[in-house]
């Protein structure tokens, strides 16, 4: 038998000062509390943390957080450590399937830099003609979809085993079936699926626990709640760096300049006939709007050079002797998952 300060497990479950953690070796679950210490040293205790238990007490179920080990990855909102895996979950037909916000979704993924898949639902709805044209335009993006059925539980295999021994979050815009495949994929769930439209969709979102189901095949899976239109406002500098496309091209080649920005300066090798290429200008634009808004309403000493062209048209040049904008490190892209999920947060709020 394991000696007791040999337990380890993950925590699932956070509320108040209670910790549920799902132990490594057993199948059972330890409704624990934490050691003062940890709490003196500030030692916060999150969801997907991988801590050692210790003072098991069998007969009710409980135990002490003794120890929290080093996060791999941290996101704020949804508050959970060490997801290694994002499912961006969207439907072939009802909500009809949108490109632009699809891209939207996958360029706002791809800047947490944790790995991404993508999932296409209700393969029902739609003819097998529309499907190949899907999944073939999906892999031009440099994406292989998942194309399934939640309703015929079709195409579930390759999924599941995408998901074995990960920790996965799942994001997508409302109604796409997210908790339905979750449902689906583990019965003991048991998620609320909408089956009306409209604003009571969103009321199970209105509560913001967090949990992780297991997967019968090992894993953890927790959902986050559906929106629209998240928001795009990375580094004009690095976006070109979450299309697969664009990183395709500069692993080719490079541009004339370092702090290219892929417009219309010269020997550029990202510009060109790839079919997301006017997303990625468009997605720029809005970024370089964003900085200025950001750095106007900071330091007069800022990094930007505004530019005013004669047509009276703004745009923005980066100084490159600051390194800011250069590169995005890991905790600057978990923010932007944390303000990613913060806005489909006031998204729901403004919905109720
Ligand atoms: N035809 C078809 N309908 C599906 C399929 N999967 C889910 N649905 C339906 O789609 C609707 C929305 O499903 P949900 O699981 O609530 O979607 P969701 O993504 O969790 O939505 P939010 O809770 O708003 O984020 C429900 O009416 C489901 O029955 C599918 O594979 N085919
Ligand atoms: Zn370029």
């Amino acid at each position: 038998m394991t000696a007791p300060d040999q337990l380890t497990g993950t925590v699932v479950a956070v509320q108040a000062n209670f910790y549920q953690v799902q132990l490594d070796d057993r199948a059972v679950r330890l409704l624990c509390t934490r050691r003062s210490r940890l709490q003196k040293i500030g030692q916060k205790v999150m969801v997907g943390d991988r801590v050692r238990v210790v003072e098991p007490d069998w007969t009710d179920q409980r135990g002490v957080i003794n120890e929290v080990f080093p996060r791999e990855t941290e996101l704020d909102r949804p508050p959970v450590a060490n997801a290694n895996q994002l499912v961006l979950v969207f439907a072939l037909a009802q909500p009809p399937l949108e490109p632009m916000q699809l891209s939207r979704f996958l360029v706002k993924a791809e800047s947490t830099g944790i790995d991404l898949c993508v999932c296409l639902n209700k393969k029902d709805l739609v003819s097998a003609t529309e499907r190949q044209e899907w999944e073939a335009r999906l892999q031009g993006w440099g994406y292989s979809p998942f194309l399934i059925s939640v309703e015929q539980q079709a195409g579930l295999e390759a999924l599941q085993k995408q998901l074995n021994d990960r920790t996965t979050i799942f994001a997508g815009p409302s109604g796409v079936g997210k908790s339905s495949l979750i449902n689906l994929l583990i019965p003991q769930a048991q998620l609320r699926v909408s089956t009306v439209s409209g604003k009571l969709q969103r009321g199970r979102h209105t509560t913001r626990h967090v949990e992780l189901f297991s997967l019968p095949n090992g894993g953890l899976l927790a959902d986050t709640p559906g929106f629209n239109q998240p928001d795009l406002n990375c580094d004009p500098l690095t976006l070109a760096t979450y299309f697969p496309e664009a990183r395709e091209r500069l692993k080719q080649g490079s541009c004339r300049f370092g702090d290219c920005l892929h417009r219309d300066e010269p020997d550029c090798v990202v510009r060109g006939e790839w079919e997301r290429y006017p997303h990625y200008l468009d997605f720029l634009k809005s970024a370089i709007e964003q900085l200025e808004a950001r750095e106007q309403t900071t330091d007069a000493d800022n990094s930007l050079k505004l530019k005013i062209k004669s047509s009276g048209e703004r745009s923005y040049e980066p100084r490159l002797e600051r390194k800011k904008y250069r590169r995005d490190s890991r905790r600057q892209r978990n923010q932007d998952l944390q303000e990613w999920c913060k806005e489909m947060d006031e998204e729901d709020n403004n919905d109720l």
